[in-house]
């Protein structure tokens, strides 16, 4: 059992910004060396080397044909990638642009005034910190990292100015893209629209802003901003500011995530993995850090309620004439266990398969 922590304790190792900006800083320290395989590095200008895109106005707006036709396409996202982008949707790009905005304000806040949102407990409402977890990670990372829960109860700090009215817009308008894509993943399943909102408890679940701060590294080739990892959630929408770094595993290569301005970066996370029985997979990436700029960037996970176990969906098992691969566990549960040591040495979803003897 992982030892229990007080949210009063704070981790002792210094934000990433804070090493970065000295001034004197020329190498990658020992403790943040993280090594790639090269031999894993896809070719960023081939073009099968590109996240499918799905139109969001034809999915919500357009003809039946036209519905019919970008349902296929997610089927085929889902199935092929995990990943994909969603153009057109009617969140506007200075929302977009003034929620990274407002996240660069925060990490610009001097350290003393953060610490009082850095706490240790994965369900803390709000949590900021650096790296991934300090106490039981080998290696640090190179990002520090806000974390807010905007549903099914909004929080929201106080400071920077600004910081709250736009992140409750922006929470609101990202789960509304949320929603509907989680409807055109229940169809293209061959599910009512609702069919998994309603399994779920959509109503109450969860929903996280979670920024990533990644500042110029003078090594990007020996250090990480996030280490490979799946998302827990149902799915999750993710936004940048103009410097990419996101990079998803596929085919067992690692292909940088290319969008498309003002685009949301969409993915398949851990709880419809489990849903779909490995139909639709939660698929590895990791964020890599480069030379010149900072890199903000702000996922947006959505999953089930809290007390909401996540099992295969009992009419897709019956039509492909499959046994289930997964046992219930509630998805607080689940949050909770993720976050302990033994989840950072193989996927997460292992540890709730179906043993057969
Ligand atoms: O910064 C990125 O592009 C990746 C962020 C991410 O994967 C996460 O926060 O879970
Ligand atoms: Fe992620």
């Amino acid at each position: 059992m992982a030892p229990t922590v007080t949210s009063m304790e704070v981790p002792k190792l210094a934000s990433i910004k804070t090493l970065a900006d000295s001034a004197s800083l020329t190498f990658v320290p020992s403790e943040y060396t993280f090594t790639k395989n090269p031999n894993e590095q896809g070719d960023a200008n081939d073009p099968e080397h590109s996240i499918p895109i799905i139109d969001f106005a034809l999915l919500t707006s357009g003809s039946p044909d036209q519905r019919a036709k970008v349902i296929q396409e997610l089927r085929r996202a889902c199935e092929e990638w995990g990943f994909f982008q969603v153009t057109n949707h009617c969140v506007p790009e200075s929302l977009m642009q003034s929620m990274i905005d407002a996240c660069h304000r925060f990490f610009d806040l001097p350290e003393e005034e953060k610490k009082e949102f850095q706490t240790r407990n994965p369900l803390d409402p709000i949590k900021c910190g650096t790296s991934f977890n300090v106490d039981i990670e080998k290696v640090h990372f190179w990002r520090d990292f806000l974390k807010v829960i905007a549903h099914p109860e909004f929080n929201s700090l106080y400071k920077p100015a600004g910081y709250s009215e736009v992140s409750l817009e922006f929470s609101k308008r990202t789960r509304e893209v949320a929603t509907e894509i989680l409807k055109g993943i229940s169809e293209s399943l061959g599910l009512e629209a609702d069919y998994i909102a309603k399994a779920m408890n959509w109503d109450r679940g969860l929903q996280i802003l979670a920024a990533n701060y990644y500042p110029a590294c003078p090594q990007p080739d020996k250090a990480i901003g996030l280490p490979p990892h799946t998302d827990h959630g149902l799915v999750t929408l993710l936004i940048q500011n103009e410097t990419g770094g996101l990079e998803v595993k596929h085919k067992d290569q690692w292909v940088l995530v290319n969008a498309a301005p003002g685009a949301f970066v969409v993915n398949i996370g851990d709880q419809m993995q489990i849903l779909t029985n490995d139909k639709y997979k939660s698929i590895w990436h990791r964020a890599v850090v480069n030379k010149k700029a900072t890199r903000i960037s702000i996922a947006v996970p959505h999953g089930p309620s809290l007390d909401t176990p996540a099992l295969p969906i009992p009419e897709l098992l019956e039509r492909e004439g499959q046994a289930p691969k997964y046992i219930g566990m509630t998805y607080e549960k689940f949050l909770e266990l993720q976050a302990c040591p033994a989840a950072l040495t193989k996927h997460f979803l292992d540890h709730l398969r179906v043993k057969h003897n």
